[in-house]
């Protein structure tokens, strides 16, 4: 390097700290305004809603598309994600209560959502998460709910036959499994735990790999890199995230044998969102026992010109009917065609709940 570039590089730097600066002022400000905003909610209600999904959904979405580069859309939203959450937790600090332990695909899911100022709550079971929220010691809750890792979806969906809570937002998350461990050497390791979904999303690696390992399957991909920091010669199949927590090496990353795999999760609170534009319904129904019923369960839709994006039946826990279905469709149930389709199925369905109405995930 010449003394010319040393120059070059001494101007440069002094360019980025006068813009570190600026961006602090700047964050500040906005700080500020929040600070303002959560006043003149605080005296117009004193049960004022501070998280306002359809608006952070909004904000984001304006940041994704107006962003000029060179950073990636999805980076610079990432960073908007964090100034937000920071600002929020002036507004009001949210505790979110998510399916744990520590270091779950769930929580990383929760904290992409809302970013990293809020604080998560581990529970142990997915009813867990949801009493959490209905008593109140939980502000929001985050659940999966198609989950080629856990395998819980129809947990998740049978629970929200009994509850009062509603869907105020959803979260996609691509998995990417690691191999963890406190060996240095695949070859020390004699065994691997992990979840059962996780073994077998994972099989073709292993049976290339390590086809000689005992495989254990365990309650979850956490307990796993759990187990195995304390056991040495095994192995744990789990997220990132787990093992920073556990204090594992990654031996090996990405061992999935599909790279686009996607788990959903839904995020539960007292409320459902306003609308932000680009929303998604969540409906619970369920038809009357008789010829042609499923039909009209699903007319109103097309009536309506409303898109289904997804249809999952369960069988009811009541005497009185046989099965549930709950649908997915695009739209918020405010908008026209949306209300348009429920005020239709109300006449044709038994019954007829609203899930919620959320913003479809940004990120
Ligand atoms: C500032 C507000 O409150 C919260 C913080 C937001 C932000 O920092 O941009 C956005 C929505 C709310 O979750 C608001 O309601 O506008």
């Amino acid at each position: 390097m010449s003394a010319g570039d040393e120059t070059t590089l001494a101007d440069i730097r002094q360019r980025i700290d006068s813009l570190d600066a600026q961006i602090m002022a700047l964050i500040s400000d906005r700080a500020a305004c929040a600070q303002e905003v959560a006043r003149i909610k605080r005296e117009a209600d004193e049960q004022a809603e501070f998280y306002r999904p359809e608006r952070e959904a909004q904000v984001l979405r304006r940041i994704h598309q107006s962003n000029p580069g060179p950073l990636d859309s999805e980076e610079m939203t990432r960073l908007f994600r964090e100034i937000m959450s920071a600002c929020l937790a002036l507004e009001q600090q949210l505790s979110v209560a998510f399916l744990g332990p520590e270091g779950t695909f769930t929580q990383a899911a929760a904290l992409k959502h809302f970013g990293h100022s809020v604080k998560t709550v581990a529970m142990s079971a997915i009813d867990e998460v949801f009493r959490e929220v209905e008593s109140g010691s939980a502000h929001y809750g985050v659940v999966p709910i198609e989950n080629s890792t856990e395998g819980v979806v129809t947990h998740t969906l049978d629970r929200f036959m009994q509850s009062p809570l509603s869907i105020c937002g959803e979260v996609e998350l691509r998995i990417h499994h690691h191999l963890l461990s406190t060996e240095r050497d695949l070859a020390q390791v004699e065994r691997v735990y992990s979840h059962q979904q996780s073994l077998a999303q994972c099989r073709e690696w292993l049976d290339a790999r390590l086809s000689h390992v005992e495989r254990v399957a365990v309650s979850s991909n956490a307990e796993a890199a759990r187990r195995s920091a304390r056991e040495p010669g095994t192995a744990a199949i789990a997220s990132e995230a787990a093992a920073e927590l556990y204090g594992l090496g990654v031996l090996s990353a990405n061992i999935e044998d599909s790279p686009d795999n996607t788990t959903r999760f839904l995020v539960i609170g007292p409320r459902s969102s306003g609308p932000s534009g680009h929303d998604k319904t969540t409906l619970l129904l369920s038809a009357r026992n008789r010829p042609g019923s499923l039909f009209a369960l699903l007319s109103p839709f097309a009536n309506h010109d409303v898109s289904l994006t997804r249809i999952e039946s369960r069988p009811s826990q009541c005497v009185n009917w046989e099965y549930v279905f709950f649908i997915d469709i695009v739209g918020h149930a405010a908008d026209p065609p949306v209300a348009g389709a429920l005020k239709e199925l109300r006449e044709a369905a038994e019954l007829v709940k609203v899930l919620g109405s959320y913003p479809k995930a940004v990120l």
